[in-house]
């Protein structure tokens, strides 16, 4: 048996296929079955090498983080002594400090449950904000954030139009910035307020935007009301063509629609969660990462975030 073995989760199984063809190990399914009452069952093989990496990411989290930590306690139980769990997106990062007395800091709270349960934790532009360390977010596990940054700068190179780069809110820019920086090209940040889940308004910045292209970078389009309302603006302004490049594509119900009303032409992801519009395949990056945990591969500096190494 191999020592090592990528398990995915029933639809997260085609990237956890290529995690394994990266690392040159076998991949097997966790198989998950949802009981009439919400309830889940879940089964692994029943033999385990000693290192399993559990790959699912975590966009509409609380089934899956129930299922995660069966998957985890059983996979102990079966003998596996060290669990690294790959998320590439991972949730409820946004919610770090209590906004309103008595609101629970989930963040604080979901990072303590992975950390006391896996040896390492790897996912990629984790949306942190006021705290910007994944190892103070995950204690006890090797935390790793990576960046697709990288990949998406390359693919904007390769472009022939020269687009400008545009960041919806100041968050972005610390995504946007080094994209453009590496891809040779001009950036900009507007200015966002959010009132509500579902309401935003933008202000674009002061950059002459009539017949170009702009690109929106970010790190996930969610209801889409962001990027909707930006292209929007942009396309008000007379902007001839509005792209949207971002590592999620959570896109929650009614944001393609959202997209396409703003005036987006094309949505690129990668495939941190599966989705039509994904370009980038983040397999590479993160058998990097795994194999850099043991001093066996070495990732770009500009691959990574944090490293708790
Ligand atoms: O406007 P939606 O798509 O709901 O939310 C996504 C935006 O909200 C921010 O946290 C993200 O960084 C992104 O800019």
């Amino acid at each position: 048996m191999s020592d090592m073995l990528v398990l995915g989760f029933p639809e997260y199984q085609s990237p956890a296929v290529r995690l394994g063809k990266a690392l040159d190990c076998p991949c097997d399914a966790v198989a998950v079955h949802r009981f009439p009452d919400g309830e889940s069952l879940v089964r692994l093989p029943s033999e385990l090498p000693a290192h399993v990496i559990l790959c699912r990411s975590l966009e509409h989290p609380n089934d899956k983080l129930v299922e995660l930590l069966l998957a985890i306690d059983t996979a102990r139980n079966l003998g596996a002594e060290r669990l690294t769990l790959v998320a590439p997106y991972l949730c409820y990062m946004r919610q770090d400090t209590a906004f309103n007395p008595g609101e629970a800091v989930s963040q604080r709270i979901v990072g303590r449950l992975l950390g006391e349960r896996l040896e390492a934790v790897i996912t990629v532009d984790a949306h942190l904000h006021r705290i910007s360390d994944l190892p103070e977010v995950i204690p006890g596990a090797r935390a790793v954030n990576l960046t697709a940054a990288p990949l998406m700068a390359a693919r904007l190179a390769r472009r022939s139009d020269g687009p400008l780069l545009l960041g919806p809110d100041q968050e972005s820019e610390q995504w946007v910035a080094g994209i453009a920086a590496k891809a040779g090209l001009e950036y900009a940040i507007a200015h966002k307020i959010r009132h509500s889940d579902h309401a935003v308004s933008i202000s674009l910045p002061e950059v002459e935007v009539a017949g170009r292209t702009v690109v929106l970078v970010d790190d996930v389009v969610s209801t889409g009301h962001t990027v909707a309302e930006t292209a929007a603006a942009l396309k008000a302004a007379g902007a001839r063509r509005v792209d949207c490049l971002v590592t999620h594509p959570l896109l929650a119900p009614g944001a393609e629609q959202l997209l396409e009303k703003g005036g987006i032409d094309t949505l690129c992801s990668s495939d941190s969660i599966i989705h039509p519009s994904n370009v980038e395949q983040l397999a590479g990056l993160l058998a990097r990462a795994i194999r850099s945990l043991d001093g066996a591969d070495t990732l770009e500096p500009d691959s990574l975030i944090v490293d708790g190494g």
